[in-house]
């Protein structure tokens, strides 16, 4: 019986003919069967591995069925706990079943095909719980409260604590903030953060991309103009500093702004008094400054981009953005953030990554930083239908040759080769990797299941039809590795 292969069988009776006949029986049964004499036997097997059915004899030495099965119940509530009765252990057993300390009961002596119909219904039942149990799992994690950080960053690394504690000490203070990091790490959730944690936090908070706005229109953006004072100035119009009175006013990649202008914020932010373009009078303003820039600020300075004067009286505190691959193990919670809201914006339903892709999203260097992760992982979930995001999906979102993918499972720092081409791709969909030396049976086993899940694109059922073992084989193994990796 083919639906059986994988499945593991407990079998337990203190008479060796019983356990004989039990064996002789199951021999038809492609299950792994295991058959001891006693209740700690049956434990210490279970110590080793649970297994995902129990058949005991009720009547034993030492310690008899009921008890055993009570521990097991214990213990694997998720294992079919069924008992070998004799007719006058009826009323007990009917207790034992209505306190689910067992499945149910085979009378002794049994006809075969009726224990094997049995034992293929507790099978059934038994992947139904293994799923529902991993359903379960994979809810409450969603549904647990996340982890955020800190005022809207998600990342728990030691670089970011060091930005949560410095966003703490400034943002109670008037000081201005001049934010560096490379595009994409968060300077703008940055800037947010410090202005939630001032005593501004009710008033306006105005970002300002000083890169995104053509230069002959920057002035009146940031200072605001007079009717009339250009053509196209029909009427007046407060800019970002008025906009930003009594809050913060963000000015992103400060080293854009064109040269003269930058004069012109000087004089604003030592003086606090702007003046609308084409306005003859100047109006007092209160305003908390926070600017960033990508470049470095010496090499922007250098280079004539920006005016030292501007740079040193904006940099009162720096705040240094470190890039995503130096924050160890928030890609993979960044990842699962993402996941989450782009899931619920696609009316998507994920489970989460497969382990190798996890490894995949902590070891690769992700250039673009937090923008680039957040990116990928929303074309991962329009493209993708889950429950599992694998690491050949990912592969593909990331361009990354098949090389790299074993570079970066090992762990090894990825160079930034260009894009696979599909051939290349499709490789890795099809061919486990070959393996060097000889290498532990678990590691094998476990390399053999995540492949053949990821084939499946994620459908547990498939892999394990494909495996040739039951889906509850595969379930318990996956719920193993996931306890392992929560422990570790
Ligand atoms: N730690 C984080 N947690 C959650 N989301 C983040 C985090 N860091 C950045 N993001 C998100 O990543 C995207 C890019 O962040 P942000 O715009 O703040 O980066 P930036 O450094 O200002 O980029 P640029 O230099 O290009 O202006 C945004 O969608 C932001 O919400």
């Amino acid at each position: 019986m083919a639906a059986s292969a994988g499945t593991r069988f407990l079998f337990v009776d203190d008479e060796p003919q019983i356990l004989k006949s039990l064996r002789r029986m199951m021999r038809n049964f492609q299950a792994e069967c295991v058959f001891v004499e006693s209740g700690q036997a049956a434990l210490a097997a279970f110590a080793d591995e649970p297994f995902d059915v129990v058949v005991s004899d009720m009547r034993m030495p030492e310690m008899d069925g009921a008890t055993l099965l009570a521990q097991i119940a214990d213990q694997y509530p998720e294992t079919i706990r069924l008992v070998l009765t004799g007719y006058s252990e009826e009323s007990l057993i009917m207790s034992a079943i209505n306190e689910g300390r067992i499945w149910g009961f085979i009378h002794k002596p049994w006809d075969d095909n009726q224990l094997l119909a049995t034992l293929q219904q507790a099978m059934a039942t038994q992947d139904l719980i293994a799923e529902r149990a991993l359903l379960k799992r994979t809810l409450a994690r969603y549904n647990a409260p996340k982890n955020r950080g800190f005022e809207g960053f998600v990342g728990n690394s030691a670089p970011m604590q060091l930005v949560y504690s410095l966003i703490e000490r400034v943002g109670s203070s008037n000081a201005s903030v001049f934010i560096t990091g490379p595009s994409g790490s968060g300077k703008e959730v940055a800037a947010q953060a410090i202005h939630n944690q001032s005593d501004r936090r009710d008033k306006p908070f105005i970002a300002l991309n000083c890169a995104a706005i053509p230069a002959d229109l920057m002035e009146s953006e940031i200072f605001g103009h007079v009717k009339g004072a250009f053509s196209g100035a029909v009427s007046n119009r407060d800019g970002a500093a008025h906009q930003a009175h009594g809050g913060t006013l963000f000015l992103d990649e400060l080293a854009e702004m064109d040269i003269n202008l930058q004069a012109k914020l000087l004089r604003f932010i030592q003086t606090g008094q702007v003046q609308k373009v084409g306005a003859t009078k100047a109006d007092a303003l209160d305003i908390r400054f926070v600017c960033a820039t990508n470049r470095h600020p010496e090499e922007a300075i250098e280079q004539g981009l920006l005016r030292e004067d501007l740079y040193y009286r904006l940099a009162v505190v720096t705040l240094d953005m470190p890039p995503l691959r130096l924050r160890e193990g928030d890609p993979a919670l960044l990842a699962d953030h993402f996941l989450q809201l782009f899931a619920e914006q696609e009316k998507k339903a994920f489970a989460g990554f497969s382990q190798k892709a996890q490894q995949l999203l902590n070891h690769y260097r992700w250039p673009g930083n937090v923008r680039q992760l957040r990116n990928c992982i929303h074309n991962l979930v329009v493209m993708n239908e889950g429950p599992l995001i694998t690491e050949q999906a990912l592969v593909e979102a990331l361009h990354l040759k098949p090389e790299q993918l074993d570079e970066l499972l090992a762990g090894e720092a990825e160079s930034h080769a260009p894009v696979a081409s599909p051939a290349a791709r499709s490789t890795i969909a099809t061919a486990p990797p070959e393996p060097k030396t000889i290498r532990p049976l678990a590691t094998v086993e476990r390399e053999a299941i995540e492949h053949a899940i990821d084939h499946c694109e994620g459908n547990v059922v498939q892999a394990a039809a494909a495996l040739g073992v039951s889906p509850s084989t595969l379930y318990r193994k996956l719920q193993a590795w996931e306890k392992a990796n929560a422990s570790t």
